[in-house]
């Protein structure tokens, strides 16, 4: 009974087994096809006309914190995606996001209730210095999800390379991840402390978390 409800319903896909088994193995993973390359052009193409239409905003760290600190930590703007609202890259982007949801939960029972996404624009000179992408009282974030839509000849001399600082074992080792356009990379929300390095070229992605509640 279970094989046949098995076979009916369910398809083994390799991307995501990939992802899932990168995960259980090294805490995150770097994915390079996640999105077609249509998909990663609308979605550049939309980012580009909201930041044109000046509605980014200064991100912020936390809940209420002094601007003076907020600055000397990250010096990115951005926008929140709302899911109920989509142009058409964005609901191609969703489509892409519910079906890796759906398969996680159906295969690893990660139960994610909740996602949230921003575009996020570093300007050059700006960074994210070194943090953990879970708030005090609140561990819902279970995986980071960050994409690159960066020019297509972007440069590792442009820097912003996002470090992710790993634990294998008590062994400190670091993983620097060039900001390539297309590229997707997912990890444990609360076990990787990463940061991004300073740009010298504005530095476009999306972000975002995949929760539980
Ligand atoms: O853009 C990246 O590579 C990472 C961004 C990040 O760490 C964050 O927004 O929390
Ligand atoms: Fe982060």
């Amino acid at each position: 009974m279970n094989n046949l409800f098995e076979a009916i319903d369910f398809v083994e896909n390799p991307k995501y087994e990939q992802i899932i088994s990168d995960i259980a193995k090294q805490q995150f993973s770097i994915v390079e096809d996640f999105f077609t390359p249509e998909v990663i052009l609308s979605l550049r193409q939309s980012l580009l006309e909201k930041y044109e239409a000046d509605v980014f905003k200064k991100a912020a760290i936390g809940n209420k914190i002094n601007e003076t600190i907020v600055k000397s930590v990250r010096g990115d703007v951005i926008l929140w995606i709302d899911e109920n609202k989509p142009n058409v890259a964005e609901s191609l982007f969703f489509n892409k996001i519910n079906e890796l949801v759906n398969y996680l939960n159906r295969t690893c029972f990660l139960g994610i209730l909740q996602k949230e996404f921003h575009y996020a624009i570093y300007p050059p000179g700006t960074y994210y210095k070194r943090h953990i992408d879970t708030f005090q009282n609140d561990d819902r974030r279970k995986l980071s999800f960050v994409c690159y839509f960066n020019d297509e000849d972007w440069q590792p001399e442009n820097g912003g390379e996002l470090v992710l600082y790993l634990d294998a074992n008590g062994k400190q080792t670091e993983k620097v991840i060039y900001p390539f356009p297309g590229r997707v990379v997912i990890f444990e929300s609360q076990l990787i402390e990463h940061e991004v390095k300073p740009v010298n070229m504005e530095r476009l992605s999306i972000t975002g978390w995949l929760k539980t509640r």
